[in-house]
C-alpha cells in the first residue's frame, strides 16, 4: 500500500470517553467503582469529561442481556439504560461535549431511529452523534420475530440502505422551510419539505422527515466494525471510525489503509478521523503505574472470567478446571469458533486454536488465569505509564497522523477520568498536541469535520481544490 500520503492528522489529539456499562474490562467490585444504572454515574463521567475539553461521551449498545453457554453472562455487571435516554438526560447537565449513541442497523427501522436521533442532536443544540454498527451477536436476534440476525454481507447491505434513508430524512427539510414570519399564515414554506420514497431489498418506506436541522445539519456518524466490508461502509458514510486500532505501529497501518480507502471513495485523504478506544492506566511514577496495572488486570480477569473466557472457544463448560492451573488438555466441541456468539476469532479452527493457545500458555508458563489476562484484548490496547511518559506518547502520535484522538474506556467508573483530566491534559497541552478550549459550538466543528457529504455540493459547489489534495 502507497505511503506516500502525508498524514492525514492534524497534529493534535481529541479525547472521547466510552462508558461501556457492561464488559469485564471495568472493575465494578471495589468500594470506589459506581452503579451502572445510576444516573450519577453517567454525570460525573460526562462532566468530567466536559472539564477536560473531550470532544464526546460514548455510550455502547446491547439490545439483549450477554449470553455465555445459553446461561445470561452475570459475571460482572448486567442491564445498562437505552445510549439515547440517558445521552438526552446528559445534554441538561452539558454544554460541549458530543453525545455518541451507538445504535445498531440491523433490528432497528431508519425512519424512527433518524427522529430519534435528529431530536437528540436538536435538544442538545447540534451535540448528537451516531455510531453505526451492525451487530454481531446472534442471541440479539431472538428478540426480534422481524428483522432477526442476518449474515456478515447482508448486515452490510441493510447498513447502507438504512444509512442513505437515515440522510434523505435529515436533508428532507429545505434550510429556510420554515416561514420567517408569523404573519406569512403557513408555517412551512410552500414545497420545503422533500417526501422521502425509496424501495429497496431491505425497505420499502414513504415518509417525510419530522424536524428541522439542527446547527451541524445532522447527527455526525461514527463506525464501528472493522471489516473490508466495514471499513468500505465507514469511508462511503461516516465522519469518524470507532477502531480497535490504537497501537502505534498498528493504529499508522490502520490509518494507511483507511486514507487508501478514503480516497478511493472520492474523498479528501483526512475526511475520516479515527478514534481507536483505549484504556489509560497512569501513575505519578512508572512503577506505580505498573503496580496499579497488575492490581486492575487481577480485578478484570477473575478466576471465574478466565473460565469463562475460553468455555466461549471450548464450547462446554470447563469450571472443572483449575484457574490457577494450565490451559485444559481436552479439546474444544465446536470445530469453529462462532463469531455470532460475541468473540473475535471469527471462523477460526478451534481445535488449531486451542492448540496454539496450550503451547503459547505453556512456553510462557502461564496458568488459564495468567493467559487470559495476558490474552484480554484490552490488554494489547492499555498504555501503562507515568504522566510525563503517556504524554510525550501520545505526542508521538500526534505527531506521526497515526489517530485523531482516542476513545477512553475507563477501567473504573465513575472516577475513571479524574488522573486523566487533572494529569494528563495538562501535559498534552503542554506539549501543544491537546486543545485549551471548545473551537466551536456544535459536536462538527469540534472535531473538525467539513459539511455532512450531502450538504457539500450545495455549500460549496462541490469540493474545494483544498479538499480534495491527497
Ligand atoms: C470498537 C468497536 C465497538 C463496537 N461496539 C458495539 C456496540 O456497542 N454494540 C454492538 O452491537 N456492536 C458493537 N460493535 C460491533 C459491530 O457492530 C460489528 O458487528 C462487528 O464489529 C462485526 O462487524 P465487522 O465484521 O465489520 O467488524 C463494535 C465494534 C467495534 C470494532
Amino acid at each position: 500500500m502507497s505511503t506516500h500520503h502525508r498524514p492525514a492528522g492534524n497534529g493534535q489529539i481529541q479525547f472521547g470517553v466510552f462508558f461501556q456499562g457492561v464488559n469485564h474490562t471495568t472493575v465494578w467490585k471495589t468500594p470506589e467503582s459506581g452503579s451502572q444504572t445510576d444516573f450519577e454515574s453517567f454525570r460525573r463521567v460526562a462532566q468530567t469529561a466536559e472539564r477536560g475539553l473531550f470532544s464526546a461521551f460514548f455510550l455502547g449498545e446491547g439490545l439483549r442481556l450477554r449470553e455465555h453457554l445459553g446461561r445470561i453472562h452475570d459475571l460482572d455487571v448486567a442491564g445498562r439504560p437505552d445510549a439515547q435516554t440517558a445521552l438526552a438526560a446528559l445534554a441538561a447537565v452539558t454544554t460541549n461535549i458530543g453525545l455518541v449513541a451507538t445504535q445498531n442497523t440491523t433490528y432497528n427501522d431508519p425512519a424512527d431511529l433518524a427522529h430519534r436521533l435528529a431530536s437528540l442532536d436538536l435538544l442538545s443544540g447540534g451535540r448528537a452523534a451516531w455510531n453505526i454498527v451492525t451487530t454481531d451477536n446472534a442471541w440479539t436476534g431472538a428478540n426480534f420475530r422481524r428483522g432477526g440476525f442476518l449474515k456478515h454481507e447482508d448486515r452490510y447491505i441493510r447498513a447502507e440502505a438504512f444509512v442513505q434513508t437515515a440522510k434523505a430524512i435529515w436533508d428532507s427539510w429545505a434550510d429556510g422551510a420554515i416561514a420567517g414570519s408569523r404573519d406569512a399564515g403557513r408555517w412551512l414554506e410552500e414545497g420545503s419539505i422533500t417526501p422521502v420514497r425509496r424501495t429497496d431489498a431491505s425497505f420499502d418506506v414513504d415518509i417525510t422527515g419530522r424536524l428541522p436541522r439542527s446547527s451541524q445539519h445532522h447527527p455526525v456518524l461514527f463506525q464501528a466494525g472493522d471489516s473490508a466490508d466495514g471499513r468500505d461502509f465507514a469511508v462511503r458514510n461516516a465522519d469518524v471510525i470507532f477502531s480497535r486500532h490504537a497501537e502505534l505501529e498498528d493504529a499508522k497501518r490502520f490509518r494507511e489503509d483507511i486514507v487508501a480507502r478514503t480516497l478511493k471513495a472520492g474523498r479528501p485523504a483526512d475526511d475520516v478521523k479515527i478514534f481507536p478506544g483505549q484504556e489509560f492506566i497512569l501513575g505519578a511514577t512508572e512503577a506505580e503505574a505498573e503496580e496499579k496495572h497488575q492490581w486492575v488486570r487481577e480485578q478484570q480477569v477473575g478466576p471465574e472470567t478466565s473460565i469463562a473466557y475460553l468455555e466461549q472457544f471450548w464450547g462446554r463448560t470447563l469450571t472443572d478446571y483449575d484457574p490457577d492451573g494450565p490451559l485444559p488438555e481436552t479439546d474444544p466441541v465446536v470445530d469453529v469458533t462462532n463469531p455470532t456468539r460475541g468473540n473475535a476469532f471469527h471462523g477460526a479452527s478451534a481445535k488449531e486454536l486451542a492448540a496454539q493457545w496450550r503451547a503459547e500458555a505453556k512456553d510462557k508458563g502461564q496458568s488459564i488465569r495468567q493467559f487470559v489476562a495476558a490474552r484480554s484484548r484490552l490488554n494489547g490496547r492499555g498504555l501503562v505509564g507515568s504522566y510525563d511518559g503517556i504524554a510525550d506518547k501520545l505526542a508521538e502520535y500526534a505527531h506521526a497522523g497515526a489517530v485523531d484522538g482516542f476513545n477512553i474506556t475507563p477501567w473504573i467508573v465513575p472516577g475513571g477520568l479524574d488522573e486523566i483530566v487533572n494529569e494528563l491534559v495538562p501535559r498534552l497541552q503542554d506539549r501543544g498536541v491537546y486543545r485549551t478550549e471548545y473551537e466551536g459550538t456544535n459536536l462538527r466543528e469540534n472535531l473538525g469535520l467539513r459539511a455532512p457529504l450531502t450538504r457539500r455540493a450545495s455549500l460549496d459547489g462541490g469540493l474545494t481544490e483544498s479538499e480534495n489534495v491527497a
